[in-house]
């Protein structure tokens, strides 16, 4: 059209990748590492006796569609206070468990993960229809919002049927999945993200992340199949590769004394995941 300015503006560079395939990537590249100390990799299956990789594969599958669904219901209610979030959310959550149930025949391989990620995704959908530029603190306040009181309300109270989750609050105070969230991702922003571009090379910097999450953690897998001595022992293990230039044999030989015990960091699995995801974006 004549006479209009030429703009010479770069172009903003929007990703087209939604938070729902960022998620299912990172479930993938999570199992896909290997060698990882106590839980399910292409080599074995770790700590476990009831999972292996291909049962990961079927219930990333048959939970992938449901993080649209997460994605899609914050959008849905981006008009309706954050309190109100995850009472929205919840049967969503909860028909996602069962169709991962279903996949594995009754296997719980991804519960805190969908828990986790599934918040990810509602809060993106949020942003995204309040017009909002995704970045971490945003996404992570955004879940924090959600969750606002959740230890208190889910956890402090006494219930007859207690999960392990509520089990293990009641018995050594660690909140778990649901503390993780409430927090707003914090073990992952403040120990993963600031040292992410530490290793250059992909397969490593997944391997450091992920010592680095065994290593202050308060994983409750660890507790209920250990104790609290199953979880210093874990991040006690982890500080010592730590501390070298550690190797892929140093990874096999702490993955062969976690499963000689019994031990599988479940929640630094499910973390490791969401460090992916929000590594992804930008920071402010
Ligand atoms: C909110 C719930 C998900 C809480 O469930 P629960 O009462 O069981 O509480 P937690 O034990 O605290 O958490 C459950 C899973 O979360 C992972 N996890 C553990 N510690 C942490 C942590 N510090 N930070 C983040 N995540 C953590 C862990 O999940 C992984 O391990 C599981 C596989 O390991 P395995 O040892 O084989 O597990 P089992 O032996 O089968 O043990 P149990 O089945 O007895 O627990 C696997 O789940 C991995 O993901 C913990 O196991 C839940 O109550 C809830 O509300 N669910 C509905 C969903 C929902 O509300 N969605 C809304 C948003 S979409
Ligand atoms: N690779 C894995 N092994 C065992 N538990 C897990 N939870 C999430 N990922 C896992």
């Amino acid at each position: 059209m004549a006479g209009l300015p030429v703009i010479n503006a770069a172009p903003i560079r929007v990703s087209s990748t939604t938070m729902p395939q960022r998620v299912v990537r990172a479930l993938y590249d999570e199992i896909h590492l290997t060698p990882k100390p106590g839980l399910v990799d292409r080599a074995n299956s770790g700590a476990h006796h009831d999972m292996d990789h291909e049962l990961f594969i079927c219930s990333i599958e048959a939970i992938a569609p449901w993080f649209v669904v997460f994605h899609e219901l914050g959008k849905a209610h981006a008009d309706q206070p954050e309190m109100m979030q995850l009472r929205l959310l919840r049967p969503a959550g909860i028909a996602c468990e069962q169709a991962m149930f279903q996949a594995t025949g009754g296997v719980n391989t991804h519960k805190g993960g969908i828990f986790s990620l599934g918040l990810l995704c509602s809060a993106a959908g949020r942003l995204e229809a309040q017009g909002c530029r995704l970045s971490r603190q945003a996404v992570c306040q955004q879940v924090s919002q959600f969750c606002h009181g959740l230890v208190a309300r889910e956890l402090v109270q006494r219930n007859r049927q207690a999960s392990t989750g509520e089990r293990l609050f009641q018995q050594f105070g660690l909140a778990g999945a649901r503390g993780e969230a409430e927090s707003g991702f914090q073990t992952v922003t403040r120990y993963i993200l600031p040292g992410w571009q530490d290793e250059a090379c992909e397969e490593r910097r997944l391997h450091l992340a992920l010592l680095r999450l065994m290593a202050v953690n308060p994983d409750t897998n660890l507790v209920s199949r250990g104790g609290l001595s199953g979880l210093r022992y874990v991040q006690r293990s982890a500080r010592q590769v730590l501390s070298t230039q550690w190797t892929h044999e140093q990874l096999h030989q702490m993955d062969q004394a976690l499963i000689a015990r019994h031990l599988s960091p479940g929640g630094s699995a499910d973390l490791l995941s969401v460090a992916m995801v929000l590594a992804d974006l930008p920071e402010v």
